[in-house]
């Protein structure tokens, strides 16, 4: 069966409802961000500070190209992932995509304790969440299903999406 793949921005839900998710289709679960810090030793934010972005986005390009190739898992990705449109291709190849979306008040709430999202620990965090959902709102338009995350509980979020799964026979049980 398909990948299924969830995108979306930093703090909609991606790596808990992902993983909560492959439990629940039995299924093997892979967290892009955190198979580069085990692959590089290092966290996000220290990839971001001692490598830079642009080794940390071709670092996501080499697990896309190998994940790609997989099947039966539940991915999530890093927000920026599917900013690539090569990623986005392959991601879709082989990969039901699912986004999760989120209001920015949600976002900030969500992330603002965690400094593990260098892309927002500079300068004003409210307004370069705006600035960066405004960017990036069309590219998260690229998937087969969304689901609004602000009001639902992780276990309401992944019971909704395996119905929708199932609805459109994107899985069979
Ligand atoms: N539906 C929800 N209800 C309450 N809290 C949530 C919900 N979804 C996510 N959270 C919380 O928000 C925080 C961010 O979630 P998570 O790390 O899964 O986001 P993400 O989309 O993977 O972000 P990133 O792109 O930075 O990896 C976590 O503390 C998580 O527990
Ligand atoms: O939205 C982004 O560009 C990012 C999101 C995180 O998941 C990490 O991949 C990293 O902090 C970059
Ligand atoms: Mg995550």
């Amino acid at each position: 069966m398909k990948n299924i793949v969830l995108i979306g921005f930093m703090g909609t839900g991606k790596t808990v409802v992902g993983r909560r998710l492959a439990r629940r289709l039995k299924r093997e679960f892979i967290d892009t961000d955190a198979e580069i810090e085990k692959l590089m030793g290092k966290t996000v934010a220290q990839i971001f500070a001692r490598d830079g972005v642009v080794r940390f986005r071709s670092e996501e390009e080499l697990l896309v190209k190998k994940l790609a190739k997989r099947e039966d898992l539940v991915i999530a990705t890093g927000g920026g992932m599917v900013l690539n449109t090569e990623n986005l291709l392959l991601l879709k190849e082989n990969g039901i995509l699912v986004a999760l979306t989120a209001s920015p008040e949600i976002i900030y709430d969500r992330v603002r304790g965690n400094k593990n999202r260098p892309l927002l620990m500079h300068g004003d965090m409210m307004e370069k969440i705006r600035e960066l959902l405004q960017e990036r709102e069309n590219a998260y338009k690229a998937a087969e299903i969304t689901v609004d995350t602000g009001n639902s509980s992780i276990v309401e979020i992944v019971e909704q999406i395996t119905r929708c799964l199932l609805e459109r026979n994107y899985i069979t049980y």
